[in-house]
């Protein structure tokens, strides 16, 4: 039989059903997805492969999913550093947004974030940004794979004015984009504290219609269940089970602060959870109970947050951290182990944005999204177990070869869709026209 492409790889984790690690086996690529997984000596018995390619030092894995990012905000790492979340996003981010987050930076920074994400084996991302159209735009011309938010938040800012106008622009964007094959979109109003109860019905009752996930940030600080009992006089999280946001389509970013009860509720609504550690960390925001929620049965995704609050894309060192993290947290060596940690970051990010019966495994009938990872280099010798160096011991830089859909848009650690010269002369654009507003606002 013929078909488009069979990879020979040293070792192959399929994610699902289980952690199981199959070595010198094959998968086998065609029309896009992935046609069979077998041991080598079948696979070249019983296919003709336009392309027989050899992975001898390599695990493929599913290609991984960044469940939570602001993809333009690239081009803010570094800008406000140290900071905890409030003072960070109302002194300093979104005055420099403001000023400077338009359709061209929005273009240019989600570019930036793309060339990182797909060299660190990220194949498909969330997203919740300003001019969501045009990130759209400019993930059709990468060949990526995400899901667009409809952003929504109560104040006026250069993409909408008001609650009628981000619907409007919502609603025409989910329109456009409907029938995209690698673009999905999500309901993506930016948190409690910034979303009102009226603008939040409309987000249930649409989000219901056109069947789409709901993405907010919930619970991420501390101070955030202050301002919510001061100003609902109930936590933010029980004030969205009264508005009847809870279940299988919500997506909660972060949930630092939870109580057993809350745990308890939100597993029996079906609701999945976007953990984000290194942000939470950096900004100190709190820590996600993840081993709690994953015993619990909540899907735990896994996410970088934007690269503002990181300070970068890498899912790696996310799934490092996550692990580490949740074992402190747990005060229990062996909760997140690898395997779990790896699943977190394909088949539960698929799973959160509606997305596991097309991709986060490597199953047979899925789309092919996959990244190969070389393990011979000498920070992953000796090797035991290729799950174990995937979470604790490889890098990013490690990724080779990075498949969306079939299409291979990184070989051998060149970018084919995206002009890396270009993407880094435009970011070096906007690293000169920030840094004269940071001068003129007295900012670091
Ligand atoms: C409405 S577009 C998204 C909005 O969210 C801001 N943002 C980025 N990171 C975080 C975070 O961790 N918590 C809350 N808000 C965040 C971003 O700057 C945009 O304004
Ligand atoms: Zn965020």
């Amino acid at each position: 039989m013929n078909v488009d492409a069979i990879l020979l790889a040293r070792w192959i984790v399929p994610v699902e059903p289980d952690g199981t690690v199959l070595e010198r086996h094959a998968l086998v690529l065609d029309g896009g997805r992935i046609k069979d997984l077998l041991p080598q000596a079948e696979a070249l018995e019983r296919y003709q492969a336009a392309s027989v390619e050899h992975f001898d030092e390599h695990v493929l894995i599913p290609g991984l999913v960044n469940a939570h990012t602001h993809a333009a905000m690239t081009l803010m790492r570094g800008i406000a550093d140290d900071l905890p979340l409030m003072t960070w996003l109302n002194d300093y981010i979104w005055p420099l947004e403001a000023q400077w987050a338009g359709e061209a930076f929005v273009a240019d920074g989600t570019d930036l974030a793309m060339a990182e994400m797909l060299r660190g084996g990220v194949t498909c991302f969330s997203d919740m940004y300003f001019f969501p159209e045009i990130a759209a735009r400019r993930v059709l011309h990468s060949g990526m794979r995400a899901a667009i938010g409809l952003i929504l938040i109560d104040f006026p800012t250069a993409w909408a004015q008001n609650p009628d106008e981000y619907f409007a622009k919502n609603l025409a964007l989910y329109d456009e984009i409907r029938h995209a094959p690698l673009l999905q979109t999500a309901f993506a109003p930016h948190a409690p504290y910034s979303v009102s109860d009226g603008p939040l019905q409309r987000v249930r009752t649409l989000a219901g219609e056109i069947e789409r996930p709901i993405h907010m940030h919930v619970h991420e600080t501390q101070d955030e269940i202050r301002q919510g009992m001061q100003s609902h006089g109930m936590r933010p999280l029980q004030r969205l089970e009264q508005l009847d946001l809870i279940g299988p389509q919500f997506i909660a970013v972060h949930m630092t602060q939870l109580t057993d009860g809350e745990i308890e509720r939100y597993a029996a609504s079906g609701a999945h959870v976007v953990h984000c550690p290194e942000s939470n960390l950096k900004l100190a925001s709190g820590f996600c109970p993840v081993d709690k929620l994953l015993k619990a049965g909540v899907n735990v995704a896994l996410g970088t947050d934007g690269a503002a609050s990181n300070n970068d894309l890498d899912m790696f060192g996310e799934m490092r951290t996550a692990a580490l993290l949740g074992k402190a947290v747990a005060g229990d060596a062996s909760a997140l182990p690898a395997h779990t940690v790896l699943r977190m970051a394909t088949l539960n990010g698929a799973k959160a944005l509606g997305l596991d019966g097309e991709i986060g495994s490597l199953q047979i009938g899925k789309a092919a999204d996959v990244a190969a990872v070389r393990l011979d280099a000498l920070e992953t010798r000796p090797l035991f177990d290729p799950v174990s160096h995937l979470v604790y011991a490889a890098g990013r830089h490690q990724v080779s070869d990075v498949w969306v859909a079939g299409r291979r848009l990184l070989r051998r650690r060149e970018l084919t869709s995206l002009d890396l010269d270009d993407i880094l002369a435009r970011a070096d654009h906007w690293q000169a026209k920030l840094s004269s507003h940071s001068h003129h606002t007295g900012q670091p």
